[in-house]
């Protein structure tokens, strides 16, 4: 028998179309519109086409996108005091800075100049304490995306196996930790896992987040599992061709309860999520 395909375009679109919704409500009842602000440094081809499928979103939903274009050749200060202002702004909710920056800028310090009331990508510091403590705050856009997929075919996670595939402060550890929040048993695994095979046929749910092509084989997987690929990989075939490719050889998962496929999958939620996020920025953010 096929494992299910968990459709993340879908659900996408359904959580696109709901904040869409709340975005007219909160226009309505508060007379406030979500302002999103995206900052974009340098011109690497695959954050160009997120940053514009984000800013085509939030034109679907009603939010308010200001978008800021900086060269490569950015400086630290500037991006800072960018920053700054963003944060002064009240007419913006959420700032996103699209990762990854370019190496000269150190990454931690410009995501913790952001304020974490706007910190729509869940990677201050503040908000990753609260999702550690389960005490609120902004959560990152790509586990939560995951959750919503999981919801969709597991009602009840108290007990079951959960293995974590990647340790990222994106993805790995923070799923891990909404995952614990729902009472799973998390194991997070990494590169220095040894027989990661054998501790991923345990799982009644994988995570496979490493970015390594077709990582997950079909035998590390247990019949009646539930596969989240997270991997997005771009490889080019014999024929010159590219395509995107997941961590998980799907192929091999028949035997499988159910999968996300890749493309299609998580990657859609995570856009999904960001507005969702900011919308929920908008609605505690104090009056203008
Ligand atoms: N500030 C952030 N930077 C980055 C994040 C993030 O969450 N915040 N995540 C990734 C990139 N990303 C969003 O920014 C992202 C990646 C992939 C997709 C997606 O929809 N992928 C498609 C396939 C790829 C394609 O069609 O080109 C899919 O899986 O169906 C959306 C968003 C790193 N940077």
């Amino acid at each position: 028998m096929m494992a299910e395909i968990i459709d993340g375009k879908a659900m996408a679109q359904r959580l696109l179309e709901e904040t869409a919704t709340a975005v007219e409500k909160m226009r309505v009842e508060h007379g406030r519109t979500p302002g999103l602000a995206v900052v974009l440094v340098g011109s690497d081809p695959a954050s160009e086409v997120y940053v514009g499928r984000k800013i085509a979103q939030c034109r679907k939903a009603g939010i308010r996108s200001i978008e800021h274009r900086l060269p490569a050749t950015v400086s630290q200060a500037e991006l800072l005091a960018l920053i700054d202002e963003l944060n002064a702004d009240s007419e913006v909710h959420g700032i996103l800075i699209q990762l990854p920056l370019p190496d000269h800028v150190d990454a931690g310090l410009v995501l913790d100049r952001i304020s974490p009331a706007k910190d729509v990508d869940g990677f201050h510091p503040v908000n990753v304490g609260r999702l550690s403590t389960g005490t609120g705050g902004l959560v990152p856009c790509t586990p939560l995306g995951i959750m919503v997929l999981l919801d969709s075919v597991i009602d009840d996670y108290r007990g079951l196996n959960v293995v974590v595939i990647g340790k990222s402060n994106i993805v790995g550890k923070p799923v891990s930790m909404l995952l614990l929040e729902r009472e799973a048993t998390v194991t997070v695994t990494h590169i220095e896992t040894r027989d990661l095979p054998d501790v991923a046929r345990k799982a009644d749910i994988i995570v496979a987040a490493a970015g390594a092509p077709h990582l997950v084989r079909g035998y590390w997987v247990k019949p009646g599992a539930v596969v989240i690929d997270v991997g997005i990989t771009r490889v080019r075939d014999h024929d010159g061709k590219t395509r995107i490719v997941g961590d998980c050889a799907t192929h091999e998962l028949d035997h499988a309860r159910a999968v996300t496929p890749v493309p299609g999958g998580v990657g859609p939620m995570t856009i999904a999520c960001l507005l969702s996020n900011t919308v929920k920025a908008a609605g505690t953010a104090d009056p203008a």
